[in-house]
């Protein structure tokens, strides 16, 4: 998969991404979730019919961060480096990360067409129904259509309903808030997913008999809700069952510290520090709390571990 990162004003060398006539989607993209897939699946599927390269054009950092719209867009379902990955998964050729700043936002629906499409070489682009493009999000779909005819083709792709609702980013966020990671699932076609790298932590779960491997994530991801889960712990070339708090340990910060990721892997003996570790969530089990004393505490991750244990051979 190629990756070509665009800055407004274009370079016309970078631009050309090749001859080849390409099919695109293009959206934000954030969680790549069922709705999103749907979506880059079918530029997939007629790029193939047709012989030419399936793209991706997508946009970093999220518009309504830039635009001052919502501090909760500095995280991500999947950062950038996640979103890639995932799209290569999907079997897309080509990827334009477009650098979204004020000049970008400010760029008019017919510029957008012409300038970027049009320069591109895209032959088709596929966009989810509520896609907005251009200076104040004023361009609709149908005004992309409109714009881009009869050279490229438009296909507007209308909304997935799973569970009663339409499948979107914000609502596997606000799942995640409340800790609900079986719906996440659900949403995402996949386990929510953090990967990161094993850090040294306080040196205290060892001693009381639960070492825990401190996950500091790659990127600005959504934390789910404070508490402990049943996950899968990505190691060392294994898949390894674990238990996992998300959390700020209040038994031992009373004046709070920034949550940490800490999971405690069943079958594993080793050091793991320096590693490279992915983790999906599967299971909420209970809020983190703060225990009178470390004894109670040990006493609660000991039934938190028999809980997870039961819950992931189940799924198994
Ligand atoms: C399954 C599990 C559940 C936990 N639940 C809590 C909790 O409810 N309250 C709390 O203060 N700490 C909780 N912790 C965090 C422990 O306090 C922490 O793992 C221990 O202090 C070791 O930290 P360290 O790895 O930085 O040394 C939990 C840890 C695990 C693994
Ligand atoms: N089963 C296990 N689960 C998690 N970490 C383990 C396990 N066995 C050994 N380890 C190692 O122990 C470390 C955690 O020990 P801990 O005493 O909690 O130290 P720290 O506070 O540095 O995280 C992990 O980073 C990993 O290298």
């Amino acid at each position: 998969m190629e990756i070509i990162y665009l800055d407004f004003p274009f370079d016309h060398g970078a631009l050309s991404g090749g001859d080849r006539g390409k099919v695109i989607a293009i959206g934000y993209f954030d969680g790549v979730h069922l709705g999103h897939r749907k979506v880059i699946g079918l530029a997939v599927e007629r790029a193939a019919a047709a012989g030419r390269l399936s793209a991706v054009m997508t946009f970093h950092p999220h518009p309504k961060e830039v635009l001052g719209q919502g501090g909760q867009y500095a995280t991500s379902l999947t950062p950038l480096d996640e979103k890639l990955r995932r799209f290569q998964k999907l079997g897309v050729d080509l990827v334009y990360v477009v650098r979204f700043d004020r000049a970008f936002a400010a760029l008019s629906p017919e510029s957008f067409v012409q300038d970027m499409l049009f320069r591109l070489r895209i032959e088709e682009a596929i966009v989810g129904f509520d896609f907005s493009f251009g200076s104040r999000g004023a361009g609709t779909p149908e005004l992309l259509a409109r714009l881009a005819a009869p050279s490229l083709e438009v296909h507007v792709m209308g909304p997935l309903e799973l569970d009663g609702g339409k499948v979107s980013s914000s609502r596997i966020r606000a799942a995640l808030e409340q800790g609900d990671v079986g719906q996440a699932e659900r949403l995402l076609g996949r386990p929510y997913h953090i990967s990161g790298t094993v850090v040294h932590g306080e040196g205290r779960g060892r001693t009381i008999g639960f070492p825990t491997a401190n996950v500091q994530p790659d990127g600005a991801y959504v934390l789910p809700r404070l508490g402990v889960y049943a996950v899968t712990v990505h190691a060392a070339g294994a898949a390894y069952p674990a238990v996992m708090n998300v959390g700020v340990k209040p038994t031992f910060h009373e004046n709070g510290m920034d949550p940490k990721l800490e999971a405690h892997l069943f079958g594993y003996e080793g050091d793991l520090y320096g590693s490279r570790v992915a983790l999906d969530f599967h299971a909420f089990l209970r809020p983190e709390r703060k225990f009178g004393s470390v004894s109670e505490l040990v006493e609660q991750i000991g039934r938190d571990a028999a809980t997870a244990q039961e819950l992931l051979n189940k799924t198994e």
